[in-house]
């Protein structure tokens, strides 16, 4: 069995279920959920939603959505109240999921000591006690099984009854029905098209289906299984950690360390330390070896990003890593042998920076083995901009616990126009900030958005006319939102804002300080 943690999120943790809820009938549960289908915003929030009722109508304290994912042979939770992990996988016929997804027949216990069913594992690693389960097989329209359902805990005490069972069941083919409309079932129906592309966590935080994003699933599902070197490209915020993330849990290391280093948030002096490690006695105040990420990953896979900052000599030793997979840590004669898997990430113009001899020309080659580049998200078209706006929206109110505003056709259409400088980044901040601000609903005026998006027009003329056209910006203004923007694109990192600025730090401090930013962090 493995835990695994997909992307950056925590486990996703559910609200309290309400204490002792009145039993309702199926037919409720789905005429709800139902209603939830045809507004489907995000996948994760409506799987969790249908996993909540089902749980509440069957009286259970829990309950579980297993699918299948045929190419592994392997049961994963799609959904769960499952607080303590973020995902479980057993195998086909271990635990009771995993023999009802292999028999196809419902199975109900109550006496678990010592039940050969029962995968005592799980409530070890979770620390949650089963006292009573039940779960009944998921079947598509064909008939075959694709998952289970499973509920645990019989609010209380005592065993699910027949009754029960009659009523999963029945909720388990209501269930199907209501899958065929989201895009799960087309990520299963790609999957049984497709044997041997495994399903499950791939991309279930990556919110878009334009065909420019289609097309990068489908290259991250060729190259994830192999262990080929990946190279992404793209505009700072446009999802490429997201991905480098997706290539690692769809490859052969997912059960083993992801480490990431930033190139831009490390001073130059201190990259080649961080990546290799060093020795005692490398360096004044250096009293213990410490080992870098490569070591810290080995088996799993180090994710590069901003590799164009990488200075020279750390670009020939990380090259020898690619070759060799070793290296010397710094300080020391000793050679380390190592076994990652290295994706690496930019949104500089690396074949410029080899043209110009600030990158070496053998490393870019042998990093960009696969080379996946991901659209600014201005060119993903309106309908992707209008998906992750509506996720964030709901992930924002779910976190700030307030309750879900609307969206107005407006607020939407300035959305949808807007050119994103800051890309995916700028857009899960603007709407953060729209939900915060707004009372139940986001109109125009709650967006923190500039009134003119291009500063190209923007010139000293303008600023020097008497009379200048309205809406028109002055330079000191763009300036100051484009230092706003580039610092949240940069996470705040003020070392990175700089080099992105291409101007000293100190300058940037004396900006921030002129425009009454922040001087801080
Ligand atoms: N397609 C997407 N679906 C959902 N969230 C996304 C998507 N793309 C990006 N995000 C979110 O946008 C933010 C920025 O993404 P990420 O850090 O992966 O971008 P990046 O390209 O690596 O940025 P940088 O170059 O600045 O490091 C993150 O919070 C991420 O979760």
């Amino acid at each position: 069995m493995r835990f695994e943690c997909y992307g950056a999120a925590t486990a996703f943790v559910l609200p309290p279920l309400p204490t002792m809820p009145q039993p309702s009938d199926v037919s409720q549960v789905l005429l709800s959920v139902g209603g939830l289908v045809g507004r489907e915003v995000d996948l994760d929030a409506f799987l969790h939603t249908l996993v909540d009722r089902i749980a509440v109508t069957m009286q259970a304290d829990r309950g579980t959505l297993w699918l299948l994912d045929p190419a592994r042979g392997e049961l994963f939770s799609r959904a769960a109240h499952l607080p303590e992990v973020s995902q479980i996988r057993v195998k086909l016929g271990q635990g009771v999921a995993g023999h009802v997804a292999q028999v196809g027949t419902p199975v109900s216990l109550t006496d678990l000591k010592g039940e050969p069913l029962f995968f005592a594992d799980i409530d070890r690693l979770t620390g949650y006690r089963t006292t009573s389960l039940l779960a009944v097989p998921l079947r598509d329209a064909e008939g075959t099984i694709y998952g289970v359902l499973q509920v645990l805990n019989r609010l209380g005490g005592g065993r699910f009854t027949e009754e029960d069972t009659d009523r999963l069941t029945a909720i388990a083919s209501q269930v199907s029905t209501a899958l065929q409309s989201t895009s799960l079932y087309q990520e299963l129906k790609r999957a049984k098209e497709q044997p041997h592309a495994p399903v499950g966590y791939f991309f279930n935080r990556i919110i878009g289906e334009s065909a420019q994003l289609k097309s990068i699933y489908r290259l991250v599902q060729k190259a994830a299984p192999t262990d080929a070197t990946v190279l992404l490209r793209g505009e700072s915020g446009c999802g490429k950690e997201l991905f480098a993330r997706a290539v690692h849990v769809n490859g052969p290391r997912r059960d083993k360390p992801f480490v990431k280093v930033d190139c831009a948030a490390l001073p130059a002096t201190l990259i080649e330390n961080e990546l290799f490690g060093h020795e005692k006695g490398a360096f004044t105040g250096a009293d213990h070896r410490v080992p870098g990420k490569f070591e810290a990953a080995d088996s799993g896979t180090v994710f590069i990003d901003e590799i164009g900052e990488l200075p020279l000599p750390v670009q020939g030793k990380l090259l020898r890593v690619l070759q060799d997979r070793e290296f010397e840590r710094v300080g020391g004669t000793h050679t380390v042998k190592v076994n990652v898997r290295i994706v690496a990430a930019t949104n500089r113009d690396l074949a410029r920076m080899v043209a110009e001899g600030k990158f070496r020309e053998d490393l870019y080659y042998r990093i960009k083995v696969v080379e996946i580049v991901l659209p600014p998200l201005r060119e993903r078209g309106g309908d992707d901009i209008e998906r992750l706006a509506r996720h964030f929206v709901a992930a924002a109110a779910k976190r700030h616990r307030l309750e879900q505003p609307k969206l107005s056709a407006a607020a939407l259409g300035r959305l949808k126009s807007y050119r994103w400088p800051g890309n995916v980044r700028e857009l899960e901040n603007c709407v953060e900030s729209a939900v915060v601000l707004c009372e139940g609903e986001i109109l125009e005026e709650h967006l923190p958005l500039p009134t003119v998006d291009r500063v190209v027009p923007v010139t000293s003329e303008a600023t020097a006319s008497a009379a200048p056209p309205p809406g028109l910006l002055p330079l000191a203004e763009v300036e100051r939102r484009h230092i706003l923007h580039v610092l949240e694109a940069v996470k705040g990192n003020r070392t990175a804002a700089a080099k992105a600025l291409e101007i000293g730090r100190n300058t940037l401090a004396r900006k921030l300080k002129e425009y009454g930013l922040s001087d801080e962090g």
